[in-house]
């Protein structure tokens, strides 16, 4: 068992958004590894952060990655920070993994002023600039697929991605 595919990218990329508008699209369930989490934890995730700190969000996250590739079918979104891990990284390697893309402008629009988002709840434009410059390369470096998004209507992201992920003579004439 396997998900579709996993999608990752920066916060403000729209893998909650476009995942979620993917999955119906397919007719498959869709996961997000922070609703694992939070589930597993019994709380959102800035009270994770503010109860237990980031490194113990970070191996409640490694391990809902992991549990959830050895038995989700669907669409798994991530959250930004996971592919920071390199044992999340070396579980993605079989997997399709689709990295949104996204510039700095669409990003600090869509993100705001970081509700939910712990890591961005001081200076949202900053912070984000400097995880997505030291991220990219590991977003990359994961992925089997790159859609930009900016400037486009997650609607449109999600339609592109389910014809890619179609497998060959699926399609109707
Ligand atoms: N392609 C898009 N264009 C405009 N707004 C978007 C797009 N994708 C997502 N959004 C909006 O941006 C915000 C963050 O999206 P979200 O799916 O939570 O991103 P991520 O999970 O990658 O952090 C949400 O308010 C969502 O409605
Ligand atoms: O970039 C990050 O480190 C984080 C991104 C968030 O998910 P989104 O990318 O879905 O916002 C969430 O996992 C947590 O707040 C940490
Ligand atoms: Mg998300």
């Amino acid at each position: 068992m396997a998900p579709a595919a996993v999608i990752v990218g920066p916060p403000g990329a729209g893998k909650t958004t476009v995942g979620q508008t993917l999955a119906a699209l397919l007719d498959v369930p869709f996961l997000d590894a922070d609703a694992v989490i939070e589930a597993k934890a019994g709380k959102p995730i800035p009270e994770i952060f503010i109860d237990d700190g980031e490194p113990a969000f970070r191996a409640m996250e490694r391990e809902a990655v992991a549990g959830t590739l050895g038995s989700f079918e669907g669409i798994f979104a991530l959250g930004g920070g996971a592919i920071m891990d390199p044992g999340t990284r070396a579980a993605l390697a079989p997997h399709t993994v689709v990295f949104l893309s996204v510039e700095l402008p669409d990003a600090v629009k869509r993100v705001g002023l970081g509700a939910g988002r712990p890591l961005l709840s001081v200076n949202p434009r900053a912070t984000l600039k400097y995880l997505m410059e030291q991220r990219r390369p590991l977003y990359a470096e994961v992925a089997t697929h790159t859609i930009a998004t900016d400037g486009r209507e997650p609607e449109a992201i999600a339609a592109q991605l389910a014809a890619l992920l179609a497998p060959a003579g699926d399609a109707t004439t």
